[in-house]
């Protein structure tokens, strides 16, 4: 197996965890760099990778792989300089993570006719948290991988990128740039804007009233996590994708006029109907397993409220080297049960524990 090289800019939440992933090649050095020098630092030391450089031109020099996994519209500034004064391999294939696309393929047809080719890249996993100590050699798998090539002619490419990925066991999919766009507006970008004005709406209603606040748990909670996410990486999706957005909003708003008019007149076929159509529809989309957006696996435990039974279940996973990523506990009050709900990295580890708490414990265990 020859050597390959690698060269990650941006080693936060996406770019660490593709950092690790690529790593299980065993033949492939890879150089990081980050403008934060403690994002840099933490990166080495954790082994996220192998060696630090002292710039993004510097870390792609010599690399057969360039990926940038920085908040898009540095992206966009770098792939200006990139294309113009960085010193890359002859067949370089560079590649980015960004969430967006249409902008970052314009910008990349800079590197048209020269000696690399650029494909973009989204891995459609991630989370609201950020940072290099997020990063998990295991974000990607099972989620789908989209890739957006400048056109036919950079098939070869595409299939070299493919098959360098596909140790993040992450499915990869071909779409166009603005068909990424738009999907990734419905299904991520969108539900962002809706997440934030759903929070900035309880903080409006808690100036009157504030203990609305306390009671903003389970559903609440589960609607608005992506909020936490992080506003610099969220503003340049924005700023980028804002035609789809703007068109998501109207329809969004002709919908909500509706709905408006349905409640207004009391009309009850018709507000069935509308909870109904969604959760009908809802209850086809895919399991997590299968990927999409999601990336840690839940499983539910109903507990009595006490304190023990965290711990006998939390004690039992951990005696059974079971890793979890998180426990939240929903709908919990004093007398009846509450939810556990204790995330896991992959499915394969969220089965173990569910085989392993049924048959050390009598709660009611289930996946939704
Ligand atoms: N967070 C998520 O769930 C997902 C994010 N993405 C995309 O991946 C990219 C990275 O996102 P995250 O890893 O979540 O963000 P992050 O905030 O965890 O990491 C971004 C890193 O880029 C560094 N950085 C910023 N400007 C830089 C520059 N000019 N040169 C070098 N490093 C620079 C920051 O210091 C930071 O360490 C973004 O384009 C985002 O849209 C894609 C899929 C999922
Ligand atoms: O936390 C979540 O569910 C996300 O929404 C993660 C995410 C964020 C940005 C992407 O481009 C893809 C996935």
């Amino acid at each position: 197996m020859s050597e390959l090289k690698a060269a990650i800019i941006g080693l936060g939440l996406i770019g660490g965890s593709l950092a690790l992933a690529i790593q299980r090649h065993g033949n492939v050095t890879v150089t990081g760099f980050d403008a934060d020098p403690v994002t840099l630092r933490e990166a080495q030391t954790l082994g996220v990778i192998h060696h630090s450089a002292g710039s993004a031109a510097e870390a792609a020099e010599g690399c057969d792989y360039i990926f940038f996994a920085t908040p898009v519209n540095e992206t966009v500034r770098m792939l200006k300089e990139a294309a113009s004064g960085w010193n890359l391999k002859e067949g370089a294939i560079l590649s980015d993570t960004g969430s967006t696309k249409t902008w970052i393929m314009e910008e990349a047809g800079r590197f048209a006719g020269g000696n690399a080719v650029f494909v973009g890249g989204h891995p459609m996993a991630g989370s609201h948290k950020s940072g290099v100590r997020a990063a998990r050699e295991h974000l990607f798998e099972n989620a789908y991988y989209l890739l957006t090539p400048a056109g036919r002619k950079d098939a070869p490419a595409v299939r070299k990128l493919e098959s360098f990925l596909s140790v993040t066991k992450a499915k990869t999919a071909v779409v166009s740039a603005a068909e990424h766009d738009t999907m990734t507006a419905v299904v991520s970008h969108f539900p962002h804007v809706v997440a934030a004005s759903l929070v900035r709406r309880l903080e409006q209603e808690t100036e009157e009233m504030p203990f609305t606040r306390e009671l903003a748990a389970g559903g609440f909670r589960d609607i608005t996590r992506i909020a936490s996410s992080d506003p610099v990486m969220w503003r340049d999706i924005t700023l980028q994708n804002r035609d789809e957005l703007i068109d998501q909003l109207d329809l969004w708003i002709e919908e909500m006029n509706a709905v408006r008019e349905m409640i207004e007149s009391g009309d009850a076929e018709s507000i069935h109907e509308f909870y109904g159509g969604a959760k009908a529809y809802r209850d086809t989309l895919p399991a997590k397993s299968q990927g999409a957006l999601y990336t840690t696996f839940d499983l539910n435990v109903n507990i009595p409220d006490s304190p023990g039974a965290i711990s006998e279940i939390a004690g039992s996973l951990a005696d059974a080297g079971i890793s979890i990523t998180n426990v939240r506990i929903v709908e919990s009050r004093t007398d009846v049960f509450g939810i556990m709900v204790v995330s896991f990295q992959t499915t394969e580890d969220r089965e173990k524990g569910r085989i392993l708490l049924s048959e050390r414990t009598n709660y009611d265990i289930y996946i939704t």
